[in-house]
């Protein structure tokens, strides 16, 4: 049994459980997203190079990783700070950050932001997708990178004291490239070691969650400590759903806020809007999965923030959740979803 056995570990050090509160298990406070730059439409190249303003505003948001000044949430600690403090009024207890190694993770700025907020932080370790990751990255062995995840946890991250309390969100693409197959061994080892939650980024296709099991179960990884996070884009059939429910991670709708007529990075898939997502939320519970479900936002990028026009951090604790009870869904599962579930999950075995 570990020291942080029963405990919940913050930026600031590890809490009782039962201070977490609300808990928002899939956001980005600072980060940056260059990796994903996408160029526009043809004819719309004099946009890229645009501030966001009042007059590209839903540009911006039809095409948000083609505006490069979107992709810079590390320039807002300003503007999120003050959406913390709105989220802390609108009810809310815990952020966990999900900006890993390759997206520009900044320990230092989210102790501040909780110190100064009184928001309680979670700090993700590991590694994004394989594309983030550095030549040394990928030529490590799978000892190495369990070593390092392990060290961000128990000692610090980025040559800080501040530590990480959940591994994730590890990225992978699809199909899985072999770098992101060792990083997925390494979080299982560590999360055997620890009893620490984990949190998955799976690839673009319904089959890649499947795949990402898989691959942590033959490693040891404990799936009841596990997020399978972008459920809302990434298995659509509900019998799939149900198969991948049963596995027995949690299930994350964790993109609410985002509208997107074209989803880039996956042409042929339609992003659902948020009466889709509440639907599929009311479908799993009424399965019976209310145990596993999450929900959060994923603010990842600079137009999602309230200061851009955006929903901001508080957009489903003042909307969607009174739009669930509307639908059908009770407030018990819904406080499942924002704080027994996340409770559960954050705390150390
Ligand atoms: C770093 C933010 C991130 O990866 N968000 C997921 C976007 S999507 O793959 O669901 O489109």
């Amino acid at each position: 049994m570990s020291a942080l056995s029963g405990k919940v570990q913050t930026v600031l050090g590890p809490i009782d459980p039962i201070l977490l509160g609300r808990t928002l298990t899939h956001e980005h406070l600072t980060m940056t997203f260059d990796l994903c730059y996408h160029p526009p439409p043809p004819d719309q190249e004099a946009l890229i190079h645009q501030p966001i303003e009042m007059k590209n505003r839903f540009w911006v948001q039809l095409n948000p990783y083609s505006c490069k000044d979107n992709l810079h949430l590390n320039q807002e600690t300003e503007a999120v700070k003050e959406e913390l403090l709105h989220f802390k009024k609108a009810g809310g207890g815990t952020i966990v950050e999900n900006t890993t190694t390759g997206i520009d993770r900044d320990v230092k700025t989210l102790k501040k932001l909780s110190q100064e907020t009184g928001v309680n932080i979670i700090s993700g370790a590991g590694f994004y997708v394989d594309a983030s990751h550095s030549k040394e990255t990928r030529s490590m062995s799978v000892e190495k990178l369990t070593g390092i995840i392990t060290d961000e946890i128990l000692h610090g991250a980025d040559g800080t004291d501040i530590k990480c309390g959940v591994i994730g969100e590890i990225g992978t693409s699809w199909p899985i490239t072999d770098s992101e197959k060792k990083v997925l061994q390494a979080t299982a080892y560590a999360q055997t070691q620890l009893g620490c939650p984990v949190i998955i980024h799976p690839g673009r296709h319904e089959l890649a969650p499947f795949e990402v099991v898989r691959i942590l179960q033959e490693a040891g990884g404990d799936l009841s400590k596990t997020v399978m996070s972008h459920m809302d884009r990434t298995i659509f059939e509900k019998e799939k759903l149900l198969e991948f429910a049963k596995l027995g991670s949690y299930v994350e709708y964790d993109l609410f806020g985002t509208e997107m007529l074209n989803y880039y990075f996956r042409p042929d898939v339609d992003m659902p809007c948020d009466n889709e997502r509440i639907q599929s939320v009311r479908f799993l519970v009424d399965e019976g999965y209310e145990d596993q479900l999450l929900i959060a936002h994923d603010v990842h990028t600079k137009n999602r923030l309230t200061k851009y026009g955006g929903h901001g951090y508080s957009y489903i604790l003042e909307y969607i959740v009174p739009k669930m009870l509307t639908r059908g869904i009770s407030q018990s599962a819904v406080d499942k979803m924002l704080i027994k579930n996340p409770k559960k999950w954050l705390t150390f075995k």
